[in-house]
């Protein structure tokens, strides 16, 4: 579909960040995220994915190139963008004494049109904790308290960075079931992980970050598609990898055996699959342990992260659109 079909919410042109030190965090990106997409920011530690959102945030000005936000420069038309976007930050540094309700009615009276307090916290999870101090709350309900406050406002853009930092695996899961909820309705989400199954589970479209630079983008299943399948089983007493079929006539494009296990990488699955368990009926086998997958968004983002440290040459900065 033509990108100019979609309203971009978010539109990322050759955006630059050096600090104060001359040090270049965000080196020439280029992205745009559509409206009611969720969008993710992936990329190895220190690689500009914070510096970046702060960009988008309004928070800091770019050293070269251009954001909008909703059709406006988040910083120099602050007044045009900031209500109408939510804003989790890493840290949301709030007073300590006060309880989760007075810490949400004290940010509700900064924001225009706020929603009920207790309908938002209810709606992280923090219904039964609204008279808990701040400082007495788990990390993880910490989490849900930035992300009720940045839900207070009934953003239309909604910018978080590491959600579910600390949460456990329940915490998590509802967490991402509010933010598909949230996309649904036709709100925008851009978010920042290191969880490649959060990523790989919420996002529409996403960008791998590598030292400041997008080394990958588009869908998960995109990014995912170039890295090979993986088949694994034991292969039974007295039968040795030889046994098997010639493996590239299998579509097998790289193998180990580590003692009976045997690990197939292939790029034709099914087909790969296929002759395998037609060879093991021929031969009267039983393949135990037998695991045939599709790549993963881990796989494909270590084999980036490694591919973008061992480049010699910086990748051209490149709009890269799903
Ligand atoms: N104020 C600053 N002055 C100088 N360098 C900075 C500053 N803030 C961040 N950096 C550097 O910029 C780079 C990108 O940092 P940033 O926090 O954007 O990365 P990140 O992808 O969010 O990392 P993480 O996943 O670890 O949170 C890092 O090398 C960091 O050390």
């Amino acid at each position: 579909m033509d990108n100019d079909e979609h309203e971009h919410v978010i539109e990322v042109t050759d955006l630059q960040r050096v600090y104060g030190g001359g040090f270049e965090a965000v080196r020439g990106i280029t992205f745009h995220v559509d409206r009611g997409e969720v969008f993710a920011l992936l990329g190895t530690n220190g690689a500009g994915k914070t510096s970046t959102v702060e960009l988008l945030e309004g928070l800091a000005a770019p050293t070269g190139g251009r954001v909008r936000v909703l059709g406006h420069d988040p910083r120099t038309e602050r007044a045009a963008v900031r209500p109408r976007t939510g804003v989790m930050l890493q840290e949301g540094g709030f007073p300590s004494e006060l309880t989760v309700a007075e810490t949400a009615r004290m940010w509700a009276g900064c924001v225009s049109g706020a929603r009920p307090t207790g309908e938002v916290l209810a709606r992280v999870g923090l219904g039964r904790r609204t008279d808990v101090r701040v400082k007495q709350l788990s990390g993880g309900e910490r989490r849900r308290l930035d992300l009720a406050l940045a839900l207070l406002g009934d953003p239309e853009v909604l910018f978080l960075d590491e959600p579910t930092t600390g949460l456990d695996a329940e915490g998590r899961r509802e967490t991402w079931e509010l933010v598909r909820a949230l996309s649904e309705g036709g709100t925008t989400v851009l978010l920042t992980t290191h969880y490649l199954e959060e990523a790989e589970g919420l996002a529409d479209r996403l960008a791998i970050l590598h030292e400041g630079r997008i080394a990958a983008a588009g869908t998960p299943a995109e990014v995912t598609a170039a890295q090979p399948s993986r088949i694994s089983f034991e292969l039974p007493d007295g039968y040795f990898l030889g046994d098997l079929p010639p493996l590239a006539a299998l579509g097998v494009c790289g193998h180990e055996a580590d003692g009976r296990v045997v690990r197939l990488r292939t790029h034709e699955l099914q087909r790969t699959a296929t002759e395998l368990l037609l060879w093991a009926r021929r031969t009267g086998l039983e393949l135990r342990g037998l695991d045939a997958r599709s790549a993963s968004l881990e796989e494909a983002f270590l084999t980036i992260a490694r591919e973008a440290s061992t480049a010699q040459e910086p990748t051209r900065t490149q709009e890269y659109a799903a």
